[in-house]
């Protein structure tokens, strides 16, 4: 049987571009289906947009510290809409990147959906093509609990499309996006509600790391609602009356909610079934990204692991590895290092204290530290950062480092690699740090007094 392509890859986010593109450079003949726009939702509506607003919303708090610092103070307006069309530029430059890069590997780039039509066929715009391997690289969406009113809420994508900032926001979820959300909003002055059905924010982190997160939101003027949700949410002349239940029961008028509850597999127009693929909520795969048809794969948020960009990279290019370069590769998911991007930004990798303890039989000793960095002493803020490591007792090996404070997920992300190799507490110790700076203070931790 002779097919249109050795490999048809449907969805040009991070995972599906990795994947496409590495498996061009094994020889092989490779198209792929971008509904949308290349890049997906990273470069369209999550990191890159997220990233530059956090850019874009500091601005505020560092001309405050600049003054500190012996600067004039100066007066200076946010331009929602300026902003708006230079980040939009770049987004349309990085699309421009992606189509580029996928071509120069000789990847065929097709701008159309892709549905199943059987398990080698796909229905791609109006033609049908063939293909011997098929690799689903959907992405996932926004998804929604069900409150009275939910319809009246954003989601993370509208959040990108403003047509002005909002005066006050609620913001349902206190995860990565709600928490980002929360900060970016803040920081361009808004008045910011965050709501959580749990008892703290960021609840897969470290609790030290979440309750320095929250504190620092106090300290921001962020009013954070834990143990509450929202009950029903109803427009108003004024806005959008929203009535919460829990911990908190006092009802706030606001001018938008965003719901950040949660992100799932994209697969209602795929036609899975067509291809007998199995999926119940996201797509089941092997260690080696293999679906329940054996020739056909799924990376990336549409699979049931972790929702993060470098992740799906890294299986898009463990799945070509596998498939075409006869060197089989499984992603291994314990030290992937993750950084929320709020102010304070939040970074962790490996395990929480209580992730230790369950998995560990509790034999561990964290070392912790608070302090004041260098830059905020002469400014007005009580900008504290944390830097935490996890160690199990016997052994002195580091199993988890967290922290709390500017460029945390820069350190945190290089530190990582000596976790991945088995660094011990005493091997930190050794280490000769760079002074003055935050990072050096890992090299000189105290074990904590919580520690067991
Ligand atoms: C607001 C936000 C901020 C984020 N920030 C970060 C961050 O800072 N760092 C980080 O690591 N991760 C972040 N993420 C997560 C990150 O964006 C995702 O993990 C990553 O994009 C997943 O890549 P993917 O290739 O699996 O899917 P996606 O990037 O979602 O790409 C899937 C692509 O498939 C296309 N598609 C879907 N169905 C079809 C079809 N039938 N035919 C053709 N094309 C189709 C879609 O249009 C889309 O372009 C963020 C997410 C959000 C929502
Ligand atoms: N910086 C980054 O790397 C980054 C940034 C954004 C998103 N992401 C990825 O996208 C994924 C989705 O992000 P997310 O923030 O939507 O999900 P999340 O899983 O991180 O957080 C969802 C939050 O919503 C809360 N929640 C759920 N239902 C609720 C309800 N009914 N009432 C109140 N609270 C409720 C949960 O307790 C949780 O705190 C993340 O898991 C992450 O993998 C990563």
């Amino acid at each position: 049987m002779t097919y249109d392509y050795d490999l048809f890859v449907i969805g040009a986010g991070p995972g599906g571009v990795a994947a496409a593109k590495r498996s061009a450079q094994y020889g092989v003949m490779v198209a792929i289906a971008e509904q949308a726009q290349a890049g997906g939702g990273c470069v369209n509506r999550g990191c890159i947009p997220k990233k530059l607003m956090v850019y874009a919303s500091a601005f505020a708090r560092l001309q405050r510290d600049a003054i500190a610092y012996g600067w004039s103070k100066s007066e200076q307006q946010f331009d929602w809409q300026r902003f708006v069309t230079v980040r939009d530029r770049e987004i349309q430059r990085l699309q421009q990147v992606q189509r580029q890069a996928l071509q120069t590997a000789g990847v065929e780039f097709i701008n159309e959906r892709a549905t199943f039509v059987d398990a080698h066929t796909l229905a791609v715009g109006d033609r049908k093509i063939t293909a011997a391997k098929i690799l689903i690289a959907v992405g996932g969406k926004s998804i929604k609990p069900a409150i009275s009113g939910i319809e009246h809420a954003l989601t993370s994508n509208e959040m990108f499309h403003l047509r002005a900032l909002p005066e006050q926001i609620a913001i349902l979820g206190g995860g990565y996006i709600g928490v980002e959300f929360a900060s970016i909003l803040r920081g361009f002055g808004c008045e910011v509600t965050l709501i959580n059905h749990e008892h703290c924010l960021l609840s897969g982190f470290d609790a030290d790391l979440a309750a320095a997160v929250h504190r620092a939101f106090d300290h921001r003027g962020i009013q954070t609602l834990c143990n509450t949700t929202i009950k029903t949410i109803e427009p108003v002349p004024e806005g959008l009356r929203v009535t919460l239940e829990g911990e908190t029961a006092t009802p706030l008028v606001v001018e938008t909610v965003l719901c950040a509850t949660g992100r799932a597999p994209q697969l209602d127009e795929l036609r899975l079934e067509n291809a007998g693929v199995e999926a119940k909520t996201a797509i089941a795969v092997d260690d080696y990204s293999r679906t329940s048809q054996p020739h056909i794969f799924a990376v990336g948020d549409c699979t049931n692991r972790l929702q993060l960009t470098p992740v799906a990279k890294a299986e898009g290019k463990a799945f070509a590895d596998t498939v075409f370069g006869q060197q089989p590769q499984v992603v291994h998911y314990d030290y992937v290092p993750s950084v929320v991007c709020s102010d304070p930004e939040a970074a962790s990798v490996g395990l929480s204290e209580a992730t230790a303890h369950e998995k560990l039989g509790g034999a561990i000793a964290c070392y912790q530290s608070e302090f004041q960095p260098l830059f905020y002493s002469l400014t007005d803020r009580p900008q504290q950062s944390l830097v935490k490591l996890v160690v199990e007792a016997n052994t002195e090996r580091v199993v988890g480092i967290h922290m709390v404070g500017d460029h945390a997920g820069e350190i945190v992300q290089s530190l990582g690699v000596s976790l991945q190799m088995g660094i011990t507490k005493q091997a930190l110790e050794r280490a000769i740090g760079i002074h003055p700076s935050s990072a050096e203070e890992f090299f000189s931790l105290e074990r904590s007094p919580s520690a067991t």
